[in-house]
């Protein structure tokens, strides 16, 4: 689906550190782990085409992503970026319409299909109230939710999504996460950016651990997510919580709590 040669992301003024050669395969839930700067953004940008590396490249299906058509990658796959600015006004029904685009040529316009496809994608996100809404107004986290529905909206095989569940409260978390396992239980591939361990321990099967030197590490979700390897990836002391088979992370602190 997409793979990785040897892809050095391109950081300014940071040595080259492990190349990359990542298969993500369809059903896959990829999470992305790093501290800030670590360059989790600029290797889902880089793997979105929209980032060229420094050396190497990535393969979307049989093709170097780099050399194709921007609309040719986008009935392909679907960015879900982290900020999601206001652009230009429009309402939300506007805006998850875009996620469309790909597959309507420049001098035809929405179907009924298109319209109905937008309008389900909406209701999956418990936006279908706020359709004719401007975007100008609505919380931090309708406007991510309304970000995913766009995504979905584009029926994309693969998902690039960075910070999914940010602004998130804990039942969209649930809601967002669980969807984008549908979709990978459905045959896409899924890459999350996250800042959650939880998350990544509940919901990824494969992890790539980046370091704010360059250097990586990628496999299996149970190799990858132990307290060793996190506390080393973030610098900061950890605890882990087995509940039910699950595992859940904390950072720890030597503050104790107010009484
Ligand atoms: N145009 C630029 N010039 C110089 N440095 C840049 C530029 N763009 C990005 N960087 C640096 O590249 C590094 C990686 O940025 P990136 O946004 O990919 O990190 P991240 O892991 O996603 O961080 P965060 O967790 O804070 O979102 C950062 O140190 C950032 O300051």
């Amino acid at each position: 689906m997409l793979t990785t040669s040897d892809l050095i992301i391109d950081i300014p003024e940071r040595s080259d550190g492990t190349p990359l050669s990542l298969q993500i395969k369809p059903g896959e839930i990829w999470g992305i782990l790093g501290p800030n700067g670590a360059g989790k953004t600029t290797l889902l940008h880089t793997l979105a085409g929209l980032h060229k590396p420094r050396s190497g490249s990535v393969t979307l299906g049989e093709k170097n992503i780099h050399q194709m058509r921007r609309k040719q990658v986008a009935q392909q796959l679907a960015v879900v970026f982290q900020n999601n600015g206001e652009g230009f006004p429009a309402t939300v029904l506007e805006t998850v319409m875009i996620g469309r685009h790909p597959f309507i040529s420049p001098w035809d316009i929405e179907t009924a299909d298109d319209l109905a496809i937008a309008r389900q994608a909406l209701q999956k996100l418990d936006l279908s109230a706020l359709e004719h809404r401007l975007i100008s107004t609505l919380s931090g986290g309708e406007r991510q939710r309304l970000a995913i529905a766009t995504a979905l909206c584009q029926s994309p095989k693969l998902w690039l999504a960075d910070e999914p569940s940010n602004h998130l409260d804990l039942k969209h978390q649930v809601q967002i996460m669980s969807l984008l396992a549908d979709q990978a239980d459905a045959g896409c591939g899924v890459v999350l950016c996250l800042h959650d361990l939880n998350l990544a321990a509940h919901w990824c099967n494969k992890i790539v651990l980046l370091y704010p030197n360059g250097d990586a590490c990628w496999g299996d979700a149970s190799a990858m997510l132990t307290i060793t390897a996190l506390e080393r990836l973030y610098d900061q002391a950890l605890t882990m919580i087995t509940s039910e088979g699950q595992s859940y992370f904390m950072p720890l602190s030597s503050r104790t709590n107010p009484q």
